[in-house]
């Protein structure tokens, strides 16, 4: 059984109560970051490349819109060909990050259909820099925080991803623990023993704020959404609506690639330098024999 803990009480900045900080962990959440007018056009921007009335058909998957440097899974960088303009609604705010060096380039807009999620998993840590952030729209959703442990470690070293997989990963750039799947998991694939001995934080991520995720809680830690119809919100049981997330991350290139987290066992930068050590091992004894 997981232990949920309620969300750890914040720092919110004495300047500014809408800013709450789990310095802690790395996390900011910066509520109201956007109006409810600019919220109105994200959706309606959504919907004009993907409309509702074709959604509908399929009320369980994500669906993903990509704007500026894709990525290029094949080459695990940034692909300089597939770049799709940013629109106005995201450059206009990006002046008001948080962070503004290096100001995101890479852009992920996802509709949630009510009840569905996203599992467990630590976004690459060897292409994309530090600071992440998750707009959030439409509506609030609880995000789980879980410092990550062996079997998230085991399992993003388990040899063969599923084409669902790599197809997620394309689609957002995240490392989801290959046991995740499918993309929006039953119970069963739950590991008890990483969350047995590292309690699990929720965040609630209200509809219009923006969530910063940097040092332990971008590489240390798992995020999720867990696929449900309802959820506990101030001791009130609330149906899930459709929520829609903007995933922001700076593109690293040439020498800025690979990683030095505190986080080994759930860094790709530290898994490819593992496997390619054992790969030379391979090699060697087989070339003894
Ligand atoms: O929807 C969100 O807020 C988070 C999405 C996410 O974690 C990802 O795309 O890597
Ligand atoms: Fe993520």
């Amino acid at each position: 059984m997981a232990l949920i803990h309620s969300t750890p009480t914040p720092t919110v900045d004495p300047s500014n109560p809408n800013i709450s900080r789990w310095d802690d962990i790395g996390l900011m959440l910066i509520q109201e970051f956007i109006s409810e007018d600019d919220e109105a056009t994200m959706i309606d921007a959504f919907h004009a490349q993907d409309p509702l009335s074709e959604i509908q058909g399929n009320l369980k998957k994500r669906i993903s819109q990509h704007f500026g440097y894709h990525f290029d899974y094949t080459t695990f960088g940034a692909s300089e060909t597939r770049f799709t303009p940013v629109p106005a609604y995201i450059t206009s705010f990006l002046p008001r990050l948080p962070v503004q060096s290096p100001l995101p380039d890479q852009f992920t807009v996802q509709y949630y259909p009510p009840g569905s999620g996203i599992p467990p998993h630590v976004d690459t840590h060897s292409m994309f820099g530090e600071a992440l952030y998750s707009l959030s729209f439409g509506s609030a959703v609880p995000m789980q925080f879980r410092m990550s442990g062996a079997n998230d470690a085991r399992k993003m070293r388990l040899p063969k991803r599923s084409v669902q997989q790599q197809q997620q990963q394309q689609d957002g750039g995240t490392t989801d623990p290959p046991s995740a799947s499918p993309a929006v998991p039953g119970e069963q694939h739950r590991q008890p023993d990483d969350e047995e001995q590292h309690p699990v934080w929720e965040v609630l991520l209200p509809a219009r704020s923006l969530l910063l995720m940097t040092g332990a809680a971008r590489y240390g830690y798992t995020h999720a959404i867990r696929p449900r119809k309802t959820d506990l919100v101030g001791g009130r049981t609330v149906p899930r609506q459709g929520r829609y997330s903007i995933t922001m991350r700076s593109v690293k290139r040439g020498d800025e690639i690979g990683c030095g987290c505190a986080y080994p066992g759930v860094c790709d930068a530290r898994i490819r330098e593992e496997m390619a050590a054992a790969a030379r091992k391979g090699g060697v004894v087989a070339s003894a024999e």
